[in-house]
């Protein structure tokens, strides 16, 4: 089989992604924010835990527009696949330590978003020899897109841009630590194919905060249009 094709069909060159939905309402909310994916996370440890039953409610009420992106971590290809099927999920991500076979066989079913830690990038963009120069993989050929976040996922932690400038895959998405505030700054400093966020949009876990969702996908897009300008109509 091959793999699955890429996570999203906006128009847009950047992808926004509102992470930790929990509730019908919540995924309304960013849909109507003009949000392209909810994240529904199904990792044990997250107190942003959403039921099968309800992600499917919410994949059938958001409709095929808006991507349906089940978060995983340290769980089996086989509760995963399960559990995408069962909530109609549109893609998944995935944290923790896992194979290549595992994410190639994944991506043969879904679109993946292979989500990694600063420090395990320098591992995978390096060539072989030691130097520096990243070995991007070209985007068509790669069965999974990169997402760098924060080594505590769902904590609000923002990485160090700057820092990674030099060494951010082409396409990567970017998380940690995001909101209105500052999102403009990460897409302008990394342009990232997608930003993703949980913890700086809500009101407490697992329930967002209508203005905060609207504003963080209002200021990503406008710096997007900074960023990307060769991506929209003049
Ligand atoms: O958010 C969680 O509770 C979580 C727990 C375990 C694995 C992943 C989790 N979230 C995944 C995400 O995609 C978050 O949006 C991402 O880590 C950014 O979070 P934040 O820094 O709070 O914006």
């Amino acid at each position: 089989m091959t793999p699955a094709s890429p996570p999203f069909t906006s128009p847009y060159s950047l992808r926004v992604k509102i992470c930790g939905t929990t509730s019908l309402h919540d995924a309304l909310l960013s849909a109507g924010a003009g949000a392209d994916a909810v994240g529904l996370i199904f990792a044990s440890i997250s107190r942003r835990r959403v039921a099968a039953e309800v992600a499917r409610e919410i994949s059938l009420a958001v409709g095929p527009a808006v991507g349906r992106v089940g978060v995983f971590m340290d769980q089996g290809l086989d509760e995963v696949l399960r559990t995408a099927e069962a909530s109609r999920l549109s893609a998944v991500q995935i944290h923790g330590e896992v194979s290549s076979l595992y994410l190639s066989t994944l991506a043969c079913y879904y679109p993946v978003l292979r989500v990694l830690r600063p420090a395990e990038l320098a591992g995978q963009s390096t060539s072989p020899g030691g130097d520096q120069t990243p070995t991007i993989q070209p985007r068509g050929l790669a069965d999974h897109t990169l997402m760098l976040d924060a080594p505590n996922p769902g904590s609000g932690q923002p990485l160090d841009w700057e820092s990674l400038r030099a060494s951010f895959p082409a396409g990567a998405w970017l998380a940690g630590g995001l909101g209105p505030e500052n999102v403009a700054r990460a897409i302008q400093v990394l342009r990232p194919g997608g930003v993703d966020a949980v913890s700086g949009l809500e009101n407490s876990p697992g329930v967002k905060n209508p203005g905060r969702v609207r504003d963080f996908v209002r200021e990503a897009r406008k710096a997007a249009l900074l960023a990307f300008p060769e991506s929209y109509p003049q």
